[in-house]
Formats: structure tokens, sequence, C-alpha cells
């Protein structure tokens, strides 16, 4: 089945599970197997789906008992002409007629499957009466905490190259609403009013230009110039005219007197990118710019007042660089007033769905192309790749992909070989475990360890320090596992 049907709508299901690991599955589920016919949203807390249930009406709430506060807090979720599944980890016959008396229409045990979640869903789908409104809204919320995977981003069919539907921001520019991003917009929300210095960390990729340039947007500063500069891309000797500007004759080849960085961006905001690739000679003149809050040209003799405020980012451990000493200390504590740290894309993997339906999106419209969405197999494998090169890997690989590739649906033999490279390291594995949970058996912990190490030493060609390697642990922990394996056979 695809991820985007023309003649089905999408049925809004909102998960509730204070359970980042159940939320997860749970969406997954829906994504990987249903298609586009559920659109999953996951709370951690009751309050949060009930705030939500105000703008989505008619939909099913899948409720972890535990987690609403018992079956005598099911009552929460009516009118607002929804329906209640429940589930708990607690499951027991009495659990289940506890949960039915206080309205809920069904009950699953966990751990449930795939099969036996699509089952209840399709089972509350035929209840409802055939007046009943079905269809998911676009949302109308502000992000909200972890509220994952959402295909509702791509549902549009779009006439292409005439009027391209643009996709959804969740937050000046961003887009994604796992609890990590959440975090980031209420950060940068909170520090963008302030003139002190913001420091941003993450991987390559993460985002961090977009950040600046959000707490640009969100700060009293907007309509002033936002200047960006890249201290890793523009040679050493250089560095100092870029940010500072020069005077006629500073230099051989400084023809005419410029404006550097510092006074290009005056009212403004000045992003210094990759600020840990700074000279440290540099590095003592950005300090007494920051001290003194003027400027000096090179080769020039007076000093000129400029009102800037200083975002800078480095995807390096800017404590690993203080200690190595090629960061000084000082002015990573003039610089280091309000701190950010961007996920990577692999720590909120809720996100890689609508991030990638967004890039679809966008870059169909760009290209002229006829792409409506990925199919199951396709948005699974795009969960499963570990995105080391973070959203722009992501936005590189859908772009990539529209260019090379016509069609409705984004199949898996249209994505680069890395990512069905990289995904392929894990589907045995993962075979096995979406099958097992399919069947509602779940394995002993150290069954499923085993599979996944087998699995990586399957895939490294049987070489041990390279599954390790992969695997993020030591050489030692896979042999040792190994005649533990043993000893419990032959037990
Ligand atoms: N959450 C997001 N939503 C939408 N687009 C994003 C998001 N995060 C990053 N991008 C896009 O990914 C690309 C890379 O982002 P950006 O340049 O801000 O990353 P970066 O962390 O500064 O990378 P580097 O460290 O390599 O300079 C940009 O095109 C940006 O617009």
């Amino acid at each position: 089945m695809g991820f985007v049907g023309g003649s089905q709508e999408l049925v809004q299901v909102l998960i509730v599970d204070a359970d980042p690991v159940q939320r997860r599955t749970v969406s997954a589920h829906l994504v990987a197997q249903a298609g586009l016919r559920f659109a999953p949203i996951a709370f951690a807390t009751k309050a949060e789906a009930i705030e939500c249930l105000a703008g989505h009406p008619h939909s099913i709430i899948v409720a972890d008992l535990e987690t609403v506060g018992g079956v005598g807090e099911l009552g929460s979720f009516s009118g607002h002409d929804s329906t209640v599944i429940a589930m708990s980890a607690r499951g027991s016959v009495h659990a289940a007629v506890a949960a039915m008396r206080a309205g809920a229409i069904d009950f699953l045990p966990k751990p449930f499957g795939a099969a036996a979640l699509l089952d209840r869903l399709d089972a509350a789908i035929a209840q409802w009466p055939t007046a009943k409104p079905q269809t998911a809204q676009p949302p109308t919320a502000k992000p909200l905490e972890s509220a994952p995977l959402e295909p509702k981003l791509i549902e549009q069919p779009q006439p292409m190259a005439t009027t391209p539907s643009m996709p959804r921001e969740d937050f000046e520019g961003f887009i994604g609403r796992s609890a990590a991003m959440a975090v980031v917009y209420d950060q940068i929300s909170r520090i963008a009013p302030s003139r002190a210095p913001v420091f941003v960390t993450g991987e390559s990729g993460t985002g961090k230009e977009l950040c600046a340039e959000a707490i640009h947007t969100r700060s009293g500063r907007v309509g002033r110039p936002f200047v960006a500069i890249n201290c890793s891309a523009i040679p050493k000797d250089l560095m100092e005219s870029e940010i500072f500007g020069h005077v006629r004759g500073a230099f051989t080849g400084a023809t005419e007197t410029r404006l550097g960085a510092a006074e290009l961006a005056d009212g403004g905001t000045l992003f210094l990118d990759e600020i840990g690739e700074m000279d440290l000679g540099l590095q003592a003149k950005l300090l007494r710019f920051i001290q003194s809050g003027t400027v000096q040209r090179v080769g020039d003799v007076t000093t000129r007042r400029v009102d800037v405020r200083i975002v800078c980012a480095t995807h390096r451990d800017p404590f690993v660089e203080i200690a190595a000493g090629r960061f000084r200390e000082d002015l990573f504590y003039r610089l280091h007033v309000l701190p950010i740290q961007l996920p990577a894309l692999r720590e909120r993997p809720e996100d890689i769905l609508p991030l990638a339906s967004a890039f679809l999106s966008r870059y169909t419209a760009e290209e002229a192309r006829g792409f409506r969405g990925f199919d199951a197999e396709a948005a699974s494998m795009l969960m499963r790749h570990s995105w080391p090169g973070n959203v722009r890997e992501l936005q590189n690989a859908i772009r990539r992909m529209v260019v090379l590739h016509q069609g409705d649906e984004v199949t898996v033999a249209m994505l680069p070989p890395t990512i069905r490279r990289g995904a392929m390291a894990v589907s045995n594995d993962f075979a096995a475990v979406e099958a097992r949970a399919a069947t509602n058996i779940v394995a002993p912990f150290w069954e499923q360890e085993r599979s996944i190490i087998e699995c990586a030493v399957v895939a490294h060609g049987g070489n041990i320090a390279r599954a390790a390697a992969a695997l993020e642990i030591s050489p030692s922990t896979i042999y040792r596992k190994r005649q533990a394996w043993l000893e419990r056979r032959t037990a």
C-alpha cells in the first residue's frame, strides 16, 4: 500500500504513552505498516493529548493506562467525539473490562505487534457512524512535545509546477516536532531578545545556521542585518579583514577601504560559524572586540563602536578544543553565555519522515516532478538509516533522488546506495524483530542482543573489529558475549 492514497482519508491517531520507545514503536508501526491511512501524533502526557484534541476532534486515542493515571482518567478524553483504545503492560481480563466500562472501545495488552494494533484500529473505525468525519486536519497547533511521524505533510495531491504546496514549518524555518527540537525552539524563543552571545553546538548538518537565523528573526534586531561568516571557509590571513575590514593600502591588494562583517552587521547579528577553526591570534582580537564593543579595521589607527549580537557555532566539542589549546578559554567563557545544543537527527527519529516529506514536496515542486510520497518500504528504510550527515544528508539525498527519478511514489530502488547500504546492515535483524512483533512474541533481551550483534558481524564480513566499531562497542564485548551465549547453550 502506498504512503499516500488519493481516495483514502487520514485518521488521526493520538498515542499517549510516557515511554518514548513505546511512542516511537507505535508510531512507526502505523507509518510503516499502514501507509497513509493513519496520521500518528504521540504525546508523553494526557494533558498534551487533550490540548491537541481540542483542534482534532474525531481522533482515535491509543492511551496507556499507566500514563493517563488509570481507567478512572479515560473519561477525560470524552467530549471530543473521539474513540479511545486503552493499552497496558498490566494487561488482564479485569483491566480490559474496567477500561471498557470506563468508555474505551477496546483494550490492547502490552506488548503488542503492528498487526494487533491495526486490527483494533480497523475495528474501531468500523464501529463509527458513517456520518462521522474522519479526515485528519492539517496541524494548526504550535510545536507540541513529541509529535512524531507526520505523513500529513505530503497528503496534498500537488498539481506540480503550477501551484506547489510548500511544506509547513514548525518553527522559524525548522521542520520537526520531536521533544528534543521542542526544547530547542523554546530555548531560541527565550534567549532571542537578549543581547548576550549565543554558543550553538551540534554535529554538522543539524541546523546551526538555521538556529542563528531563527535567533535573529525572533530578536528585536529583525530588519537589521544578519551577517554570517564561515571561519573554516576563509583563508587564515584574510580572516581578520573579513571580520574587521581594512583601510586602503593596509596590505597588498587592499586597493580600497572595505567594511568587515562586524561593521556590516551593526545593529543586527553577526554569525561566526565554525568558530573552532579560528586562528588563536584572531581569537585574541575577537575577545578584545567583544570586551570593548569597538572594531579596528586592519591598517587603521582609529576604533569604531558597533552594536552587534554575536551568535557563534561549532561542530567540535569546545571543551576538547580548550584542553588541546586550540580554543582560548577566556574567549569561550565570553561567548558561552547562552548555549544551545542541537540534537543529531538519529537522536530524534520521529523527525525523519516529516523532514523527508517536506524536502520531497519542495524539490518535487522545484523540479516539476510528480512525487506524492514514499512507499512503506522506502519510508521504513529512511527511518533505519543513521544519518551521520544529519538533516543536510537527508536533504541532499531527497534532492538527488527527485532529480534522478520520476514517479508517483518514492521506492527503495530510488534511494541513494549509501542509505540502502546503511539500512541493509540492520535489515535482517529488523525483519526478525518486525516478524516477532507481528506475532506478539517478544524474545528475551539476550536473544535480541545476540541477533543485533551477529547481524553486524555478518554485515561486516565476519570482521569483529569493524562490527564492534559500527555498533560503538569494544571488540572484547563481542567476544565476551559470544562466550556467554555458548555457555548458556551448553548449560
Ligand atoms: N530542522 C530542520 N528543518 C528544516 N531544514 C533544516 C533543519 N535542520 C537543518 N536544515 C537544513 O539543512 C541544511 C543544513 O543546515 P545548517 O547549514 O543550518 O547546518 P549546520 O549545522 O550549520 O551545518 P555545518 O556545521 O555543516 O555548517 C540547511 O539547508 C538547512 O536549511
